[in-house]
Order: C-alpha cells, then structure tokens, then sequence
C-alpha cells in the first residue's frame, strides 16, 4: 500500500476506545471556563497557562496538575458539558465505540453528587449515540491515592445506578498499591456484575501485572507494558487473552517508555497478546486524541495492514460492548477491510 492510501487506511479504520480518561479530555479552555462559573480558584487565568504547566517528567508530575483541574467540576452540567466536548472532538477522527473512565471518587469526596455526575454523562451518551452514532460505556474508576475503605463506600453508592455503568476500573499511581490491597474490592465489583479492568504495570512492577490477572481478575490490563521483561508474564496475558490497552502518546509524555518504538508494541504483537491504542488524557498531552496516537504509531513504527486489522479486531474483541453494537464495529470493520481489498491483497480473512 502506498504511504498516502495507508494513511487514509488508518483514518478511515472504525476506532473503539478503551483507555481514555474523561477528566483527561478537559481542554484548558474548558477548565477556565468550567472555574468561572462554578467560582473556582485555580492557579491559572488563561489557558495558554496551563498548556505551558503541562509538560511533565513524570507521571506524578502530570497527576498532580491533572487532579487539580478536578477541582473545578460541580454540577450535572459541568459533566455533560466535559463528556459531550470529548465526542464533538472525537465524531471527527471516526470513534464508533469508548468505554470511559470518570474518576467519581475525587468529586464525590469534594461533596458532588454522585447521581449527578453519573445522569449528566448518560444523557450526553444518549446524546452522542443520536447525533454521531458513537456509543460509550461508563467505567466507574477508583483511586488508589485514596484508602481501600473509601473505594468500597463509592462502590455501594454505586449499586443503585448499576444499569449505566458498565465496569470499574483502577488509576492513579501505582506506586506502593499493590494489586492485593484491593481484592475485596474487586471481588464485590464481579459479584454487582460489573466488568472489570484496571491499570498496571504503567510505573508499577511485571508482578502487579500477573497479581491484578490472578487476584483481581481484571478482564483486561491498562498500559500492562510493565510485563515487558518477564516473557512468562506476557505468555499469560497472551494464554489468558487479557487484552491491554495501551496509550503510546501517553508513554512517551510521562517517561514511561523512551519513544514508541521502544515500548513493548513489537513484543506484544510479536507474542499474540491483544492490545489496542488509546489516548489516555488527550487534552494534557498535547490535544493528541485516539486518531493522533495511530497516526503517531504509524510514523514510528510503520504497523503492517496485517497488524492494524489486528489492533482494531482485537479492541472491538477486548470492548464490553453489546452484541448488537459489537456486531455493527464488525461490520464496519469489515466495510473498510473490503473497500482496501485486505483479504485478496494481504489475505486477512
Ligand atoms: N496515565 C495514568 N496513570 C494512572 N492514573 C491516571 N489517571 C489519568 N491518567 C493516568
Ligand atoms: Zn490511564
């Protein structure tokens, strides 16, 4: 395929988000916004400020920016506004499917409700779905810069407004939570019946990686690339098909991984473990959204048509999405598969 085809190949591939999260996808003109009406004191006037505050060194570096402009969110307005500025963004780099993480527990422990929070995403879900054809599950995602105890008190909360959640997660830094402080939590999340997913392996040790599959039994893995240098911890994620959502853009931003290409892209794909690209926190990172990161991939590491049917196949695989809505991803998948002749030409069924 010539470069230029291969580029509209990729454009034009139905992205599904698995790894994004929402209070990440706060432009700073937004933040301004948003701190204005609801009175808020934030440390900057414009949003040229906190373009030129978000260059980091690490990933507690950017946490602590990015916790700050949590701060500035109050109402059901302020949510719908926050999710619906995500899917007008995205409708135009061709999202079809998300599953967002919203990170309730720093709200609700300001005092937001968590009702609001929860119905004001929903409706611009509803919204979204109408307007885009975009469809998004909610992911409840739990703190680990808060004790066990609260993550439990918010999951009870949680309880009565199951039907618009569709899984949990777990974010924040890593660093001295390991995965076997949270099994009870995770054992009370499967028995609700929610999904579950959580990060590891992004700063924290290939151990928190196999200890969130065999403890938690998370479904799949956020970033996951910590397992680079145990082969035996990426064989179980491969045997064990735990998904991992990678956020390449993310990677580098954070010196997590030096650059793409040395991140473990290659390695993954070369052992069949399922990944997928995401874009983690799209405005902090530069406004670099989903189609930004494949496009980013692309330029650094040239993936085989072959392996970008692949990475879609396998996010569309990992998604928690319904059958109906999976069966429609299948089918653009495969619209785009048939328009660049990949079977006859490169013989992918
Ligand atoms: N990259 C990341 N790692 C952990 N927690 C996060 N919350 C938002 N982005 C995150
Ligand atoms: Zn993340």
């Amino acid at each position: 395929m010539d470069p230029q085809t291969k580029s509209q190949f990729i454009k034009d591939l139905p992205k599904v988000e698995l790894h994004m999260h929402l209070e990440g996808s706060l432009e700073p003109e937004l933040m301004i916004e948003i701190a204005k009406r609801n009175n808020v004191d934030i440390p900057f006037t414009s949003a040229e400020q906190i373009r030129e505050a978000s260059v980091f060194t690490s990933l507690q570096s950017f946490l602590d920016l990015y916790y700050l402009g949590h701060t500035v969110f109050k109402t059901r307005q302020d949510f719908y506004d926050l999710i619906w500025a995500y899917f007008k963004r995205v409708a135009t780099g061709n999202l079809r499917h998300c599953e967002i993480f919203f990170e309730a527990q720093e709200h609700v422990n300001r005092g937001v409700k968590l009702e609001d929070i929860v119905l004001g995403l929903h409706d611009a879900c509803v919204q979204a779905k109408k307007e885009f054809g975009i469809t998004c599950g909610l992911i409840l995602t739990l703190l680990r810069h808060f004790p066990p105890e609260n993550m439990m008190e918010l999951l009870k909360q949680a309880v009565p407004l199951k039907e618009y959640i569709v899984g949990i997660g777990m974010s924040s830094s890593e660093a001295g939570c390991p995965p076997s402080l949270y099994v009870d939590i995770f054992n009370f999340a499967r028995e609700q019946g929610w999904h579950v997913t959580s990060h590891a392996g992004e700063i924290g040790p290939p151990e928190y990686v196999k200890d969130s599959i065999e403890l938690l039994k998370i479904e799949r893995c956020d970033h996951g690339i910590g397992a680079r240098t145990r082969p035996d911890i990426v064989k179980l994620l491969a045997e064990k098909e735990i998904g991992v959502t990678m956020c390449p853009i993310s990677n580098v931003l954070l010196k997590v991984t030096e650059s793409i290409p040395y991140s473990p892209i290659r390695q993954y794909l070369d052992a069949n473990v399922k990944m997928c690209f995401n874009s983690d926190d799209p405005s902090y990172f530069g406004s670099n959204y989903i189609d930004e990161n494949y496009a980013a991939v692309e330029k650094e590491m040239g993936l085989s048509v072959r392996e970008w049917v692949k990475i879609v196949q396998d996010a569309i695989d990992m998604s928690w999405a319904e059958d109906d809505v999976r069966g429609k991803l299948q089918e653009e998948l495969d619209g785009v598969k048939a328009k660049y002749k990949v079977k006859e030409l490169y013989g992918i069924e």
